[in-house]
């Protein structure tokens, strides 16, 4: 699914009005309709609605669910903020059209002082401002949203938050956004949904298809995209009779050290449940026995050193190489990746110390090899790339390195981002809390790496593999609870999570 800008949102709507053709009238009814049977859908018994109106076509859209919500037996309370003298036109038609309606009242709020009481079983409707807002919010709309917020009524919120921007929040006055628990946002998600801190003012979000128009929803470039199972399922390449293990490519994994040999085989598991043909695990020595036992599937390179990655096998023979999960930083290992980076030739996973190794000497940056895969979570991101005050600011500095570098930098958690050499950016629907635990990034980065050595281009493994990694925490997490997950669960799912994928 795209995700598009607020001026991208307009543009698509008014084709929309020209070329289906629909009045705009007509086309904030079906709008509003959707909002109204999602309402009524959530809310079955008939409630107190105090519904919030704004001078946009937001607004409009308040004023025409006021009017279905109360010929529906619903008690509807309209308050019209008095912010501007101007009212958009459609929004005037809809204000007309509740004149002397059964079931509903309307008042003109000049004054915080006019403020409704707003009670816990209420469900207030935020019709304030939607994709057109243009500034922070200040004076009496501001008081408003604080009067909002302060209460404990059911918010839901048509489109936007009123007062949180679609993409960029990073100049936004967080006081003076609605804090919604239900955000229904028309035929997209806007970009700022996708980002932790603004999960308070959204809640919950849902997309209303609208119909808008698919000639243009095709056409229209965006550098954002949330990935969906159709769209995976699209990069799979098919598994033929006479293939055979060195079909499937041969990976090379060095990962694990003293104390945290548990990376190692967590990462070695999850390759040999993504399809890899063949995997050698290198460990430093003492982790042999521990390795040959856990995991017998891999064959095994031992590091001259008892306890850290001081060196690696021959390249030549390998197909991908991932490196990071459990591998410390000691001095040593800092100049054995000198030379990795120096001889590798192939595509490359790098997760956790290996990042952090780059992030300490970032000199490593210019000697990347092609087709390299980061994995960092948001303090990796931070010692790789820079620190950022906000979301929007970090996604930004995000593409860029990507681009910059030339390499996919996948930023962990929920909606994990993969940001793609060329500049598009892959927000991921798939994951939950339960995944928040000990060893589940190591298994993303055998997921990623056994997918490179089948072949997949360095993006596409990272969109397959994160989707995958949060597919399998997801039917762990319905069959064990969040929790109880650990990372190994993740990967006893992933046979189900590869058949979920390509039912
Ligand atoms: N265009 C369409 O096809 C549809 C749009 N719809 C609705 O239209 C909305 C967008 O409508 P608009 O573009 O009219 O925008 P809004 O309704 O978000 O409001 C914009 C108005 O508020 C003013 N404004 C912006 N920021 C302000 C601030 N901080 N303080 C005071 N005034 C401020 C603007 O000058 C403008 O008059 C969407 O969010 C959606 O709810 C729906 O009717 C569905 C169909
Ligand atoms: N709340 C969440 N929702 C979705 N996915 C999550 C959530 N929390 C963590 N994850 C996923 O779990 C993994 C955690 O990786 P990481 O932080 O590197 O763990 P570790 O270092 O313990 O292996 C990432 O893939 C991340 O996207
Ligand atoms: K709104």
């Amino acid at each position: 699914m795209k995700v598009f800008s607020a001026e991208q949102i307009s543009k698509i709507d008014t084709f929309t009005i020209e070329h289906e053709p629909i009045a705009s009238i007509d086309l904030m009814e079906r709008a509003s309709s959707k909002i109204y049977n999602w309402i009524v859908g959530k809310f079955p018994s008939p409630q107190n609605c105090k519904i919030f109106i704004g001078p946009g076509n937001n607004g409009g859209d308040g004023l025409a669910v006021a009017r279905m919500l109360a010929e529906k037996n619903y008690s509807v309370e309209v308050f019209l903020l008095k912010i501007s003298d101007k009212i958009a036109s459609d929004a005037q038609v809809n204000l007309s059209r509740i004149q002397n309606k059964k079931n509903l009242d309307i008042y003109e709020l000049t004054s915080i002082d006019n403020m409704p009481w707003l009670f816990p079983d209420d469900i207030v409707i935020d019709a304030v401002f939607g994709s057109g807002l243009s500034r922070p919010l200040s004076g009496l709309a501001l008081e408003i949203v604080n009067a909002i917020n302060a209460s404990e009524a059911n918010v839901v919120s048509i489109d936007v938050p009123s007062g949180l921007m679609c993409e960029d929040n990073s100049t936004n006055n967080t006081r003076g956004i609605v804090q919604a628990d239900y955000t229904l946002s028309f035929q997209f998600p806007k970009l700022a949904f996708l980002f932790p801190e603004n999960a308070k003012y959204v809640g919950e979000w849902e997309v209303l298809p609208i119909d808008l128009h698919q000639e243009i929803i095709k056409s229209e470039l965006t550098p954002y995209k949330i990935l969906n199972r159709e769209f995976v399922k699209s990069l799979l390449m098919p598994r033929k009779k006479f293939d055979h293990k060195g079909t499937y490519g041969h990976g090379l994994l060095i990962s694990g050290s003293y104390g945290k040999m548990g990376a190692a085989i967590l990462a070695s598991r999850a390759s040999l449940r993504s399809g890899i043909g063949l995997l050698t695990s290198h460990i430093p020595r003492l982790g042999y026995q521990i390795m040959q036992t856990a995991v017998p599937e891999t064959m095994v390179s031992i590091d001259r050193s008892d306890i850290i990655f001081t060196e690696f096998p021959n390249l030549d023979q390998f197909k991908a190489i991932a490196i990071g999960p459990g591998i410390d930083k000691k001095q040593n290992s800092y100049k054995a990746m000198i030379d990795l980076l120096k001889e590798v030739k192939v595509p490359m996973v790098l997760d956790a110390d290996a990042i952090n190794i780059i992030g300490e000497h970032p000199e490593l940056k210019d000697d990347l090899p092609m087709g390299c895969v980061f994995t960092p979570h948001m303090k990796e991101f931070e010692r790789l790339v820079g620190k950022s005050k906000d979301s929007y600011t970090r996604n930004c500095m995000q593409r860029e390195f990507a681009k910059e570098h030339q390499l996919t930098l996948v930023l962990k958690g929920a909606y994990t981002a993969i940001c793609c050499p060329e500049g598009s950016c892959y927000f991921n629907p798939t994951g939950n809390p339960g995944m928040a635990t000990a060893g589940s990034g190591d298994v993303l980065t055998g997921i990623i790496l056994s997918l490179l050595s089948q072949g997949y281009s360095s993006h596409v493994a990272a969109i397959i593999g994160v989707y995958l990694h949060g597919l399998a925490g997801d039917l762990a997490s319905v069959d064990l609870g969040i929790e109880a997950l650990t990372a190994s669960d993740i990967i006893d799912y992933l046979p189900k999570a590869w058949l979920k994928l390509k039912k």
